[in-house]
């Protein structure tokens, strides 16, 4: 059977009206990018890639030196293609305006980088998160942080590339979530899980178990019901996984079912959660909900959340709707 590569699959999406060519375009050169993140990623301490990069990001958090490689990738590939108005990055403050002479386009791109960087020194996967907006701003202006503070609604794309045993490629544009896997020996990415979802049930979680004191009342009953198992109000026991990377976890959700959370807790309540709204919330619960999934903060759909900083963070909840949607119900009706 003919393998129809990432670069073929855009180009049906454009022909069926579904994106633009400036789209296609700049999605191939997001996904070329994250080639080149993937080769650094692989070669590890060959490369000379891994350990600290002596440096803090936006966030006050310690930079790897993939983080650092990742994100100039992802900055310097994305900045002459034209399809770009301006970027924004996990590990930069402001917002990347392309340089005056570079020609110009009507997208915004958000990406973090290198997802899951405390697994670089261990070999265990990592990923890169990132989602497309259109930029409001009419005319030659330069958009800033407000052009990019749209509710999830507004992405006009969204995807992650999983650097693992293999390396994938995991888009959507709105029509369903489709899996390309890296064929390294031809350069290209390879269409191999079209149309992916998410069961409604599962018997699976996901979360970081060692934050249980600090989570709020909802968290502790939901979690505590699981690990009642078969003899407990669920009835069926719960296996549970934690890769500590989210494109990691969110994929073995997208290939089996399950249910992800970085809830609100004692520790990242003055933060307003863990995980970055704009560059990883929003653009997982696109994926996951493209995919017949929920993803909410606990208490509202993190598509809706209404944006009031660039690097805002959120509490989240998403996967197989049955779970996300308990989980949420705890939330919003304790005494359900
Ligand atoms: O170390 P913890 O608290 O388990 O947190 C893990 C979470 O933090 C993250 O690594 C944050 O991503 P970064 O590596 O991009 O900072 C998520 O991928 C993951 O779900
Ligand atoms: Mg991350
Ligand atoms: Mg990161």
């Amino acid at each position: 059977m003919a393998r129809v590569t990432l670069t073929q699959h855009l180009i049906e999406q454009q022909r069926a009206g579904r994106i633009t060519a400036d789209l296609r375009l700049l999605i191939e050169v997001v996904a070329r990018a994250c080639k080149a993140i993937g080769v650094n990623v692989s070669k590890g301490a060959l490369a000379g890639v891994l350990g600290e990069a002596g440096t803090d990001n936006v966030q006050g958090e310690a930079q790897k030196k993939l983080d650092v490689i990742a994100n100039e990738i992802l900055l310097q590939a994305n900045e002459w293609g034209g399809h770009l108005a301006a970027m924004a990055s996990e590990e930069v403050e402001e917002v990347h305006q392309i340089p005056f002479d570079y020609p110009k386009g009507g997208y915004l791109l958000l990406f973090d980088p290198l997802d899951g960087s405390s697994n670089i020194d261990v070999n265990i996967s990592v990923g890169t998160i990132f989602s497309v907006l259109s930029n409001p701003v009419d005319g030659p202006g330069e958009p800033g942080e407000i052009a990019f503070l749209q509710p999830g609604t507004e992405q006009v794309a969204a995807g992650y590339a999983l650097y693992g045993p293999s390396t994938m490629f995991v888009l959507t544009v709105g029509h369903g979530v489709h899996g390309f896997t890296l064929d390294r020996e031809m350069g290209s990415f390879v269409y191999t899980h079209p149309f992916m979802t998410i069961p409604v049930s599962t018997q699976e979680f996901a979360i970081n178990m060692s934050n249980m004191r600090h989570w709020e009342a909802p968290v502790q009953r939901y979690v505590g019901e699981l690990l009642e198992g078969v003899a407990g109000p669920r009835s069926k026991d719960f296996n549970m996984r934690w890769v500590a990377s989210m494109v990691s976890d969110v994929h073995r959700i997208l290939t089996r079912g399950g249910v992800f959370m970085y809830p609100m807790d004692a520790k990242c309540r003055d933060k307003g959660g863990k995980l970055r709204l704009m560059y990883e919330a929003n653009p997982m619960a696109m994926i996951v909900e493209q995919a017949g999934g929920a993803a909410t903060t606990g208490r509202e759909r993190i598509l809706e959340v209404a944006p009031q900083r660039l690097h805002q963070r959120v509490p989240v909840v998403l996967g197989s709707s049955e779970e996300v949607e308990r989980v949420t119900r705890y939330h919003l009706d304790p005494q359900s």
